[in-house]
């Protein structure tokens, strides 16, 4: 039976949130200790455990026909590769960060500066966007050092809550990208795996929407139901019930995780009480 193929970071940030988002799909797969390959029970799946950084070349080449990394590291180094999925987790920025103590007024200040960083690509074209000319030093870890230790001036890293910068004495001062994790596709894949491919963002999708969205319960006096159902949305619409006590209603419904917290404030306001608030595993429209 064909099979489709993915790659997942090995260890790091992405691992255990790539795995998670493939069991939310339903997905089992056997995982033994230091394994780099594996096979799902109940999916036409086999998992490659890679490094991050080398997975465009993977897709490039068609060894594997999907995977989960990094948007970053498509722009440093997978721009020909396509994104099938945003999969919000593992938000962060690619910045320029100089010492703090450094008066910054605008890109231009990176005229002839060294920079140190581990992705060169995207900092070349960012500074040539902006006619920027910068001496680039390439390091693969621990980025925010360098200015602290004489070897440059500034830096372009990833940035996400800001306190490894603080800690290095260093402020943000550009962002060139913003990034998540990705489901990235190889130019290569074959048709028939494309159908599978198609099978699992259904699947995803469905996760998705539904780690974005509450399954919310409340009771309301009979008489409020009219300004309380202008207040909530649902999938079509909010499903009423006959509470056991008269006069009261049960009403069911679907909130959006962003707009969670205000809605269920103009809720109490309005007169519900004993809202219930529920994840919802898999949500199809
Ligand atoms: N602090 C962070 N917050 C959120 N996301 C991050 C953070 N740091 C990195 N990421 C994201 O996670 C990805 C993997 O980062 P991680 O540090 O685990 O691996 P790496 O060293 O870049 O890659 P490799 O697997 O090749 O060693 C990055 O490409 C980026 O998209
Ligand atoms: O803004 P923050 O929340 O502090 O996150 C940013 C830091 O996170 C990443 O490093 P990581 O911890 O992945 O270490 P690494 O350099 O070994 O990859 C990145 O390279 C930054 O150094
Ligand atoms: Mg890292």
């Amino acid at each position: 039976m064909t099979k489709i193929r993915i790659a997942v970071q090995k260890s790091g940030r992405l691992n255990q949130d790539s795995l998670k988002i493939l069991k939310d799909c339903g997905i089992s797969i056997d995982n033994g200790k230091d394994q780099l390959k594996a096979t799902a029970r109940n999916f036409p799946l086999e998992v490659f455990y890679l490094r991050n950084g080398d997975i465009p070349q993977y897709l490039r080449d068609g060894v594997v026909d999907i995977a989960i990394l990094g948007e970053n590291v498509l722009v440093e180094k997978g721009k020909d590769i396509s994104i099938a999925e945003k999969l919000n987790f593992s938000k962060c920025r690619v910045s320029l960060a100089v010492p703090k103590s450094v008066e910054y007024k605008s890109v231009q200040d990176f005229e002839g500066k060294r920079i140190a960083t581990s992705y060169p690509t995207t900092v070349k074209d960012y500074l040539a966007s902006k006619g920027v000319n910068a001496d680039l030093h390439i390091i693969n870890g621990s980025v925010e050092i360098a200015p602290n230790i004489g070897l440059a001036d500034g830096i372009c890293d990833i940035v996400s809550s800001g306190s490894t910068l603080f800690k290095n004495n260093l402020k943000e001062v550009e962002v060139i990208l913003k990034s998540e994790a990705v489901l990235a596709v190889s130019p290569k894949i074959s048709t028939e795996r494309e159908a599978i491919l198609d099978k699992l963002r259904f699947r995803i999708q469905s996760v998705l929407e539904a780690r974005n969205n509450k399954y919310v319960l409340l009771n309301a006096p009979n008489e409020k139901l009219d300004e309380i159902l202008t207040l909530l949305p649902g999938m079509r619409s909010p499903t009423v019930l006959p509470l056991a006590q008269k006069g009261w209603s049960s009403v069911h419904t679907v909130i959006q995780q962003d707009t969670f917290w205000e809605v269920i404030d103009e809720l109490k306001q309005a007169g519900a009480e004993g809202i219930l608030v529920c994840p919802i595993e898999k949500m199809v429209r």
